[in-house]
């Protein structure tokens, strides 16, 4: 795989030529009479033309032919298990868990990343642009001659296994395991994958992630925006005669032919971009005196909802960290959270739970569902030697956390057949160790 270009920045306004076209964006005005090569001038909106400064995202893009030359888009049956009915089970309030969902071998069934997109869980209303959905895409073939986009939202894509070789419209990013990527809503983008390929989706139809705010931890840290890169320009010059583009629209699938790729970008400039970030780069934020932190020091990117601090979904990591809290119980507190708190495993154990959680796998606590360290992890950590410890090192657990109450699929309840219908019990041994003197 080739090792891409990229530009840095989080949010900011760039502008990308492919080198093998100089001069081919416009200078100082983004429709002229005619553009440089012949290429059409395409604008694509993620916010509405009014958004506040601070909030408006569109970019310009220099094409060969406008997107709306296509054929009629058709339903497009190749995904079975993506949903946004919320409704397909009945509500349940137990503490979930799945062992690692299993991908398919290529030679028994070949999946692309777009049909193999699997709803777990979700809540909300695409059409009223409110909620979200977590996916796990499991696929073993690439996406030739064909793109994918969603109307409905942005996706934040987690590799668990296997590298993807992303092209996007504004240009190409490979992303692996311990990276993730942004696609924002509209974007087309097709996944091309060298092996089996597994990993999480969070899809939000609100509005776009953000970095959160860092209040009194100060003007750095975290993931910090100079991490951040973006694709630049690159155009496919292969002449095609069939090309397929996809879309995901109020949650259900089209595809329409056309006689182009849409990978024809040629020059673009603005700030509404798909980028990666390599979640080894966060600076990690903790207590060095005592207590446990909330988790919330350890966010990535947000999707803000309408009220104060509290997202329509979190993106947090549980990454590789020395612990050196004094008197203190390390690992996570008991729990009940107003919040839904979705898991997956990218690597190694999280440290919580010392079995059953595995990679590939996932958890799901709702809300006001208790959970917290398993009964071997109390143990060990309520009688362990307090000296400073690196913890989950070669790790990587995250956490999409959510403000909205998730409902689980079919797929997710039954058709997976990963739920780990033992996974109460891990806290059944916990002994009550309540002593009194009478
Ligand atoms: O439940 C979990 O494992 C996630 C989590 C981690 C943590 O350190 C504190 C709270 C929390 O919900
Ligand atoms: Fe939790």
């Amino acid at each position: 795989m080739s090792q891409y270009k990229y530009l840095t920045g989080f949010g900011g306004h760039f502008s990308s030529e492919d080198e093998r076209c100089p001069n081919s964006l416009p200078v100082a005005q983004n429709s002229p009479q005619q553009c440089p090569y012949g290429l059409y001038a395409e604008q694509l909106s993620g916010s509405a033309f009014t958004a506040p400064r601070s909030e408006n995202v569109r970019t310009w893009l220099y094409r060969k032919l406008p997107s709306a030359v296509h054929k009629p888009f058709q339903p497009f049956s190749g995904a079975k298990y993506l949903s946004n009915n919320w409704g397909e089970q009945p509500p349940n309030p137990n503490q979930m868990r799945w062992k690692p969902f299993d991908i398919p071998a290529r030679d028994q069934k070949s999946l692309t990343f777009v049909e193999g997109l699997h709803t777990v869980c979700g809540a909300g209303d695409i059409r009223a642009r409110h909620g979200l959905a977590i996916h796990i895409y499991l696929c073993n073939v690439s996406m030739d001659d064909s793109a994918f986009y969603n109307s409905d939202g942005d996706f934040l894509i987690v590799p668990q296994e296997g590298i993807l070789d992303i092209t996007t419209e504004l240009g190409r990013m490979t992303v692996a395991p311990n990276e993730i990527c942004v696609i924002p809503q509209g974007i087309r983008f097709a996944v091309r994958v060298k092996s089996p390929s597994r990993g999480y989706i969070l899809e939000v139809f609100d509005g776009h992630f953000c970095l959160p705010d860092l209040g009194p931890i100060g003007a750095n840290g975290l993931a910090n925006p100079r991490d951040f890169e973006t694709p630049v320009a690159w155009f496919d010059n292969t002449d095609f005669k069939e090309f397929r583009v996809i879309s995901k629209y109020q949650g259900s699938l089209f595809e329409a032919e056309q006689e182009h790729t849409v990978f024809d970008v040629v020059a673009w400039h603005g700030n509404y971009v798909p980028y990666k970030y390599d979640l080894s780069k966060f600076m990690v934020i903790n207590s060095v005196s005592f207590d446990h932190c909330d988790p919330s020091i350890f966010t990535v990117l947000t999707c803000p909802s309408l009220r104060p601090g509290t997202a329509i979904a979190d993106f947090v990591i549980f990454p590789p960290r020395w612990s050196v809290q004094e008197h203190t119980f390390r690992p996570p507190y008991y729990h009940r959270n107003c919040m839904s708190e979705f898991m997956g495993l990218i690597l190694g154990r999280y440290e919580a739970k010392e079995e059953g959680f595995a990679a590939g796998g996932a958890t799901l606590h709702s809300m006001m569902t208790p959970h917290g360290p398993d009964a071997k992890c109390f143990d060990g950590a309520s009688n362990a030697e307090l000296k400073p410890e690196r913890i989950a090192e070669g790790t990587q657990a995250f956490m999409f956390e959510s403000s909205l109450s998730l409902a689980v699929t079919k797929w997710g309840v039954e058709t997976c057949q990963k739920l780990d219908a033992q996974y109460y019990e891990c806290w059944q041994a916990l002994k009550n160790n309540f002593k009194i003197d009478n």
